[in-house]
């Protein structure tokens, strides 16, 4: 959607996978979904260096609202859960230099069974440009997938009315995906900023796996969409939870930077580890995912168990990109695994070199020709993520 907005993926925090549809706020005061937690989150996303590296977003997800529409027909926050009601929230996010996001459903109810906005589109979207809202989340349950390819476009058309710019983030293909209809993913650029493709990211290393399999397995009709201002979103980033194990978490910070994700991190930042936060924080793989060019990379070779992808970024030569290279080793046979190959097999083939590092580990393998053989060793179900910049001559660079 050329809005202006999400020109690299957007970065933040969104509640669902870990905080789910908690609304025990009497028994579970610090964990439920709550004016307090958004705040929390937000003065923890500045306080820990979260902001200093990208995250922008602090955005709300499902369960956020009373049961019922208000007399005039308005959706109203629950009052016992956010008290001070959205826009004094969305306020005090922006009084931190963080953005707010905010959840809805294309349908007559929410996924978790509240208020859909079927009927009050116009109305829906002035009231989240009221609150100063600037990222809307329009989910696809209750709703009928036929419906979408103008239901979408129509509800963007009112945020867009509102003057408000505000990332349009859209459940479309996925439901149409799932009733076995053929999404119109030229429509769906057009009208949104972001959007999912597959199944709802769970809390654990095979639904990791299977969102990478999905995305490698159709790259052919997926990776085209993406670009500045509408990519591709293959759910939130778990790292930090209780499911994926440290290597596993490295593994989803790589991949999702090759997939030009969307970083929404979903996890306790109160209670993160530090091992984990720092895969959160890494500055060269995040530049990575937020490459000016917006190019999505692929899986170029699987094979017993390991799997390369590559993605074109910056700089750029001529016809010559650099590239982030991940190997990715699938193989859970105790042992990591030894991968050798040139920068040729991986189609680098710039005669001038590359200036080759590591993105995890300290290593940096000086400037490499293409018929240089590079031998890396994958942990089990673990990766290796490399920058491969072009080696230039400055003043070609500059004239570029
Ligand atoms: O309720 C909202 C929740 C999150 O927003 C996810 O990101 C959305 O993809 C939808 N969603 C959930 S749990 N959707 C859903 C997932 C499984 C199911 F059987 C019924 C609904």
């Amino acid at each position: 959607l050329e809005n202006g907005l999400a020109r690299t993926p957007p970065m933040g925090w969104l509640a669902w996978e870990r905080f789910r549809c908690n609304t025990d706020c009497k028994n579970d005061p610090d964990n439920c979904i709550s004016d307090r937690l958004f705040r929390t989150m937000a003065d923890i996303v500045v306080s820990e260096g979260y902001a200093a590296v990208g995250y922008e977003y602090i955005n709300i997800d499902d369960c956020w609202l009373e049961k019922e529409r208000d007399y005039r027909g308005q959706l109203v926050a629950d009052r016992q859960r956010f008290p001070y009601g959205m826009k004094s929230l969305a306020n005090y996010v922006h009084s931190k230099g963080l953005k707010f996001g905010i959840y809805e459903d294309f349908g007559n109810y929410t996924c978790a069974g509240y208020p859909g906005v079927l009927g009050y589109l116009e109305n829906d979207a002035a009231l989240f440009a009221s609150w100063d809202v600037d990222y809307v989340k329009l989910d696809g349950c209750y709703a009928h997938p036929s419906e979408m390819d103008q239901g979408y476009p129509e509800f963007g058309f009112h945020l867009n009315q509102t003057g408000r710019p505000m990332i349009y983030s859209c459940s479309w293909p996925v439901y149409q995906i799932y009733a076995g209809m053929q999404p119109n993913f030229t429509s769906i650029i057009n009208h949104c900023n972001l959007w999912r493709n597959f199944d709802d990211i769970q809390d654990s290393w095979s639904s990791l796996e299977s969102i990478i399999d999905y995305y490698g397995n159709n790259q052919d009709s997926i990776v085209p969409n993406a670009g500045p201002g509408h990519w591709n979103d293959p759910d939130m980033l778990i790292i930090g939870n209780f499911g994926l194990s440290y290597e596993q978490s490295k593994t989803q910070m790589a991949l999702w930077a090759i997939l030009a994700a969307p970083l929404l991190m979903s996890v306790d930042l109160r209670t993160i580890r530090p091992e984990y936060k720092a895969i959160l924080q890494n500055k060269k793989i995040i530049d990575v995912d937020q490459d000016p060019l917006g190019i999505q990379g692929r899986r170029i070779y699987k094979h017993k168990g390991i799997e390369i992808w590559a993605r074109p970024i910056t700089p750029v030569y001529q016809n010559y990109y650099s590239y982030a290279i991940a190997f990715l080793n699938r193989r859970t046979d105790g042992t990591p695994s030894d991968v050798s190959v040139t920068l040729k097999e991986l189609g680098l083939q710039y005669p001038g070199g590359y200036r080759v590092e590591d993105l995890y580990e300290d290593v940096d393998y000086g400037v490499l020709t293409p018929q240089t053989k590079i031998k890396v060793k994958v942990n089990p179900s673990g990766v290796v993520i490399l920058r491969c910049d072009l080696q230039v001559d400055d003043v070609y660079v500059s004239n570029q």
